[in-house]
C-alpha cells in the first residue's frame, strides 16, 4: 500500500508528560482507518500530528509523499484548509450561523463567494438526511442532526483526508451508527481517507483497518479484531 498520510516514529511530550513515544501509522488513499486505545494513550495527539495541527518533537509526518511536519505554520494552515476536513466529538457548529452557512464555511474560507458556497453546501442536506433543516441554527437541531451538519461541513470541500476525533462520542449508539454509516459511505463515494479516533470497538468496526495506541505507540491490528 502507498500511504497517503503517514507518521513515522513520532514522539511528542507536553512538558513532562510524554503523549507519543515513537508512534508510526500509514493510511492509504480512500481508506477508513480507526485509531483505538484507552483514554490518555495518545490517540488525539497522534491525529493532531497527522493533521499538521501539532508538530512532533521527533519523527516525521508525510502527506502525499511530502514531509509536512517541517512546513511553517502558514503552509500547514493552507494544507489543512485545502486537503483536510475535520469532525470532532461535539460538532462545534457556529451557533450564530444557520446549518447551511455552517456547512458552507470551509468553502468561504477558501475564497468562494457566498452564493456559490451555499449552492455547493445544499446538496449535502439531502445526502445526509437533513432536508428542510438548512435554515436552522445549531440550538434548533438534535445531537445527531448537528453531527451530520458537522460531517457535511467536514466533507463539503472534498478533502483528501477527513480527521474524525470521537465523532459519535456524544451520541446514543443508534444515532452514532447512523452517523458512522453516512460518514463511511460518503468517504468511499468521494475517495476520501478517514482517520477515525475512537475508543469504541463498535465504531471502529466501520473501518477498513485499525490500530491500537497504548502508551504513545501504535500497533496495527490486522487479522484479529478486538472483541467488543
Ligand atoms: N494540551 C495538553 N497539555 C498537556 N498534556 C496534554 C495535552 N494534551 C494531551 N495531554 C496529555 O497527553 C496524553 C495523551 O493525550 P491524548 O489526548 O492524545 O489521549 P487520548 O488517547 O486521545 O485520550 P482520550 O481518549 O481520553 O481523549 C495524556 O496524558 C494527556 O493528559
Amino acid at each position: 500500500m502507498t500511504a497517503l498520510i503517514e507518521a513515522r516514529d513520532v514522539a511528542l511530550s507536553f512538558g513532562e508528560t510524554p503523549a507519543l513515544r515513537g508512534a508510526s501509522l500509514a493510511v492509504g488513499a480512500g481508506e477508513v482507518f480507526a485509531v483505538m486505545g484507552p483514554s490518555g494513550s495518545g490517540k488525539s495527539t497522534l491525529l493532531h500530528c497527522l493533521a499538521g495541527i501539532l508538530i512532533p518533537d521527533t519523527g516525521e509526518v508525510y502527506f502525499d509523499g511530502r514531509r509536512i511536519d517541517t512546513l511553517n505554520e502558514a503552509d500547514r494552515s493552507a494544507l489543512r484548509r485545502d486537503a483536510f476536513g475535520f469532525v470532532f466529538q461535539f460538532g462545534q457548529l457556529v451557533p450564530e450561523l444557520t446549518a447551511e452557512e455552517n456547512v458552507a464555511l470551509p468553502l468561504l474560507f477558501s475564497g468562494k463567494r457566498r452564493a456559490a458556497a451555499l449552492a455547493e453546501a445544499r446538496p449535502w442536506f439531502a445526502r445526509l438526511g437533513l432536508d428542510g433543516l438548512e435554515r436552522r441554527r445549531s440550538g434548533e437541531l438534535s445531537g445527531g442532526q448537528a453531527q451530520r451538519v458537522a460531517l457535511a461541513r467536514g466533507l463539503v470541500a472534498r478533502p483528501r483526508v477527513l480527521f474524525a476525533d470521537e465523532p459519535t462520542g456524544a451520541l446514543d449508539s443508534l444515532t452514532g451508527e447512523q452517523v458512522m454509516d453516512l460518514m463511511v459511505d460518503a468517504a468511499h463515494e468521494e475517495g476520501t481517507s478517514i482517520v477515525l479516533v475512537t475508543h469504541e470497538p463498535r465504531v471502529a468496526a466501520h473501518a477498513d483497518r485499525e490500530a491500537i495506541v497504548r502508551d504513545g505507540r501504535a500497533t496495527l491490528l490486522t487479522a484479529e479484531r478486538i472483541a467488543s
